[in-house]
């Protein structure tokens, strides 16, 4: 299975928001429907639940975890545990990897089912993901908005559609000054997986 094309793999286009970046590649994944049968198929799904105001609320949409064994990431007061990587996920990471200059340690998916999951505003800013966190996020099956607001004016807002087989990257100062989201979208029944490939500090990796 031949996942990249040959001639959009190595290119990203850089939108400059100040000193915050994200770069994007509409297509960057060539064979994408069939990677996002697969990841469907093969990936230990689940739907975690997160305290918010004291109550339990199950996330809008499933997750899953890999990574180097042993790695743990928290958020939301989620730990999520990496035991390895399955063989797709780490020739896709070597990839990005090398076309980036990075180190990733884990990813995260997220099955968007239908239009009704969801993701609300947040930013990737955990202090185990460094300063400026560079991560690089894979969207597979069916386009879904990507919005983008500033932390301290939000009235600024930016978005993009992530088409399948996307590459957007967030970098530099992105985590500290802006929010970002998949909203809801009332007609698309198909579903959608975002990978985001990270790196966590954690002592012993
Ligand atoms: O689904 C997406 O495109 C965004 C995912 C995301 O923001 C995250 O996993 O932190
Ligand atoms: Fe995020």
């Amino acid at each position: 299975m031949d996942l990249f094309d040959p001639i959009d793999r190595e290119t990203l286009d850089w939108l400059e928001f100040g000193a915050s970046r994200v770069g994007l590649n509409q297509h960057y994944v060539t064979d994408q429907q069939a990677l996002y049968q697969q990841l469907c198929d093969e990936c230990q799904w689940s739907q975690p639940a997160v305290f918010l105001f004291g109550k339990r609320h199950k996330v809008p949409r499933l997750n899953a975890f890999y990574g180097d064994s042993g790695v743990e990431y928290r958020y939301s007061g989620l730990t999520h545990r990496a035991e390895g990587w399955p063989a797709s996920l780490q020739m896709l990471k070597t990839r990005i990897d090398s076309l980036l200059g990075t180190r990733f340690n884990t990813v995260l998916l997220n099955w968007y089912r239908d239009g009704g999951d969801t993701m609300g505003y947040h930013a990737d800013d955990e202090a185990v993901l460094g300063p400026e966190p560079t991560i690089a996020s894979i969207s597979l099956g069916a386009p879904r908005r990507f919005v983008m607001k500033r932390r301290n004016d939000p009235k600024v807002k930016r978005e993009v559609m992530l088409e399948g087989g996307s590459l957007p990257v967030m970098a530099g100062r992105f985590q500290h000054d802006w929010l970002h989201a998949v909203p809801a979208a009332r007609r698309v029944r198909e579903g959608r997986i975002n990978l985001t490939f990270r790196r966590v500090n954690s002592p012993e990796h």
